[in-house]
C-alpha cells in the first residue's frame, strides 16, 4: 500500500482518483511545521503540495520511503530540487492547469488597477460617496508583457481583444510564435520604456529577479501602471514605491510578495495606489481541481513505475522523441543491469553506442536507463532521476556513440562497461514480432530475451561440455528453460546462456566453475 501525504489545502474532487485507488492510503494534514513534517514523513510514499509547504533538504532526508513530491501547481519554489535530485526524488508539478486562473487575475488586476475598483469600494462600503475615482481605459494603450510563455501568451490574447497594443519580451519567443499571436517583440527597456501597462510572467530566477528595478524606473513613461502575478521578486519592491512616489507609477497590483505573507509593515500595505491579493492567482474551483487531477495522475504512474511526464527534475523529453525512444526503455536498463552484474571491478567508464533508427533522436533519455541498469543492483535509491548524478558523483566517464550503421539489425543498442579488471560488452535490439533480444555478449552473437534468472558461462567449445551443465543442473533440481551458445570459431572459446526456473545455489555454482574446460560462471537475475 502507497502511503500519500497532502500536506496543504487541495482540491478533493482533483484527488479523487488517490481516495479511489485500492493501493493507496491518503492523510490530508495541513498546515505542519518543518519539525511535524520531520516527524511523519518517513511512513510516506509521495508528498503532495502546493505553494504553503516548504519542503526542504532536511524533510527529504527524513522522507526515506518517499519517491516523489508533487506540486499541484507551476512553480516549485518552495521544492528544494537540487536535494531531491541527489536522492532521487521525483519532483513533478502541474504546469497547464492555472493559466486561465492566473491570466484571468491578471486581467482582473489590470482592470481594477486601471479603475481603481479596490480603492472605490473601499469608500463606499466605508459610507463615501466619492466620485473622483476617474481611470484610464485599456483600449489604444500599449501592455509590455516580460515572460511570454503559457500565462503571459494567454495575457496577450485577451489584450488584443480589448484593443490594445501588445510588446513581448521572452528569450524563447521568436518572430514567427509573436506575430501569430499579434504580439510586437522588444527588448525588455524598449518595452518599459513604451509600456502604458507592464505585466510580468517569468518565473524568479536569477536572471529575472529586479528585472524591473531603479534603472527601468528612470526609463519608464510617467503615469504608467504594473502587474506582478508571476513572482515577487521579479520588480523590486522598495524601487516601485519610490517611482510610486516620483508619480512614475500611477497604480500597480501585486498578487505576488518578495516575502509572503508581507510583513504588517510592508509599504504596499497602505499605499492607496497598490491594490494587493494574498497569492490567489491559481485560487479558482477550475484550477484547483485541474491541478490536483494532473498531479494526482502523474504521483500514481511513479508510484506504479509506470511512464510519467511532468518531471521538473528531470529535463523534457518531446512526446515525438519519447515515442520512439520508450520501447527501448526496458531494453536499455536490462543490457546495463546484466552488464552491472557480469563486470568485476569498480565501473569507471561506460560506452553506449546507438545504431540504426536511434541515431536522429535525443538519447539521452535512454542513455539514463541503461546507466540506471549498470548501477541498480549496487546503489540503493537509485532511479532515473539521480542515476547520472551518482554515476557522475563517482567519476564514471560516460561516452555516447552514434553510428549509422548496425550490420542486419534496424535498430541496435550497444553497451560496453569498463573496469579496471576487464571490459564487457552486450548489444540488444528490437526484434518486431520478438520485442527486446540480446544479440550479443562480448564478441558472440546470441539470441535471447532477457528475463529472469540467467547463468553466462564462459568456456571451451569442446564436446560435451553442455550435457554435463545439463546434467549437473538437473541433478541439483535446477531446470533450465532456455538454453544459448554462441561461439565466435568450433572448438575456441564461448558462451553459454542459460535462463533457469530460479536461481542456483551457491554450491553448484562453485560445482560448474570447476568443471573442466569452464573458464566461469556468472550468475544474474534481470
Ligand atoms: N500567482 C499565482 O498564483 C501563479 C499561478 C500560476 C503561475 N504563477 C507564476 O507565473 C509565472 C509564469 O507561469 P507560466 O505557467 O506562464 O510559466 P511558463 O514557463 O509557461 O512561462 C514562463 C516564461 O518566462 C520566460 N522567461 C524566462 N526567463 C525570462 C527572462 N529573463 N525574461 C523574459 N522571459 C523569461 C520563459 O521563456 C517562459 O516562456 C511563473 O513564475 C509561475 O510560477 C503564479
Ligand atoms: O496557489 C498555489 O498553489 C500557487 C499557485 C502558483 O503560484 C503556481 O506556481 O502554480
Amino acid at each position: 500500500m502507497y502511503k500519500v501525504l497532502v500536506s496543504d489545502p487541495i482540491s478533493d474532487m482533483g484527488i479523487q482518483m488517490l481516495y479511489d485507488a485500492t493501493d493507496v492510503e491518503v492523510v490530508k494534514q495541513s498546515g505542519l511545521s518543518e519539525d511535524e513534517l520531520i516527524a511523519i514523513i518517513g511512513d510516506y510514499d509521495a508528498l503532495l503540495v502546493r505553494s504553503q509547504t516548504k519542503v526542504t533538504e532536511k524533510i527529504m532526508s527524513a522522507g526515506t520511503r518517499l519517491k516523489v513530491i508533487g506540486r499541484a501547481g507551476v512553480g516549485v519554489d518552495n521544492i528544494d530540487l537540487e536535494a531531491a535530485t541527489k536522492r532521487g526524488i521525483i519532483v513533478i508539478n502541474a504546469p497547464d492547469g492555472n493559466t486561465i486562473a492566473t491570466c484571468e487575475l491578471t486581467f482582473a488586476m489590470m482592470m481594477s488597477t486601471a479603475r481603481m475598483i479596490p480603492q472605490a469600494y473601499k469608500k463606499t462600503v466605508g459610507g463615501e460617496w466619492d466620485r473622483k475615482f476617474i481611470g484610464v481605459e485599456l483600449r489604444n494603450k500599449t501592455l509590455g508583457i516580460l515572460g511570454m510563455g503559457r500565462i503571459g501568451s494567454e495575457v496577450a490574447k485577451r489584450a488584443k481583444v480589448f484593443g490594445m497594443e501588445v510588446i513581448g519580451y521572452d528569450p524563447f519567443l521568436t518572430e514567427e510564435r509573436a506575430e501569430k499571436i499579434g504580439v510586437k517583440l522588444g527588448t525588455v527597456n524598449e518595452i518599459v520604456a513604451q509600456a502604458d501597462f507592464i505585466t510580468v510572467h517569468t518565473p524568479l530566477t536569477p536572471e529575472t529577479r529586479h528585472l524591473i528595478s531603479k534603472p527601468q524606473f528612470d526609463i519608464m513613461k510617467k503615469g504608467m501602471r504594473l502587474i506582478n502575478c508571476a513572482r515577487g521578486g521579479i520588480i523590486d519592491e522598495m524601487a516601485m514605491v519610490e517611482a510610486i512616489e516620483q508619480g512614475i507609477v500611477a497604480g500597480a497590483a501585486f498578487d505576488v510578495f518578495e516575502v509572503e505573507p508581507p510583513q504588517q509593515d510592508h509599504p504596499f500595505l497602505n499605499n492607496p495606489k497598490v491594490i494587493v491579493t494574498p497569492h490567489l492567482g491559481a485560487s479558482t474551483i477550475e484550477a484547483q481541481e485541474n491541478v490536483a487531477i494532473d498531479v494526482s495522475e502523474e504521483v500514481l504512474h511513479i508510484l506504479r513505475n509506470e511512464p510519467f511526464k511532468n518531471a521538473v527534475n528531470l529535463p523534457p523529453v518531446p512526446a515525438n522523441v519519447l515515442n520512439i525512444l520508450q520501447p527501448y526503455f526496458g531494453l536499455g536498463e536490462k543490457i546495463g543491469s546484466i552488464l552491472g552484474q557480469i563486470a568485476q571491478g569498480a565501473v569507471y567508464e561506460i560506452v553506449v553506442n546507438y545504431a540504426g533508427d536511434l541515431i536522429d533522436v535525443d538519447t539521452s533519455p535512454l542513455t539514463r536507463y541503461i546507466v540506471k541498469g549498470v548501477f541498480e543492483k549496487q546503489l540503493e535509491g537509485l532511479n532515473i532521476v539521480n542515476a547520472m548524478h551518482l554515476a557522475k558523483s563517482r567519476d564514471v566517464n560516460i561516452v555516447v556513440q552514434k553510428s549509422n550503421t548496425s550490420n542486419s539489425f534496424t535498430n541496435l543498442v550497444t553497451v560496453t562497461v569498463k573496469t579496471k579488471q576487464e571490459e564487457k560488452t552486450l548489444a540488444g535490439t528490437l526484434l518486431a514480432g520478438y520485442g527486446e533480444r540480446i544479440v550479443r555478449i562480448d564478441q558472440y552473437p546470441v539470441d535471447f530475451a532477457a528475463e529472469g534468472n540467467l547463468l553466462l558461462i564462459s568456456h571451451n567449445d569442446k564436446p560435451g561440455i553442455i550435457g554435463r551443465v545439463g546434467t549437473l543442473l538437473g541433478t541439483n533440481n535446477v531446470n533450465i528453460a532456455t538454453m544459448q551458445v554462441g561461439r565466435k570459431v568450433i572448438g575456441g572459446s564461448a558462451i553459454m546462456v542459460l535462463t533457469i526456473d530460479k536461481s542456483a545455489p551457491s554450491n553448484v555454482l562453485d560445482e560448474l566453475s570447476e568443471q573442466a574446460e569452464i573458464v566461469n560462471v556468472r550468475a544474474l537475475t534481470v
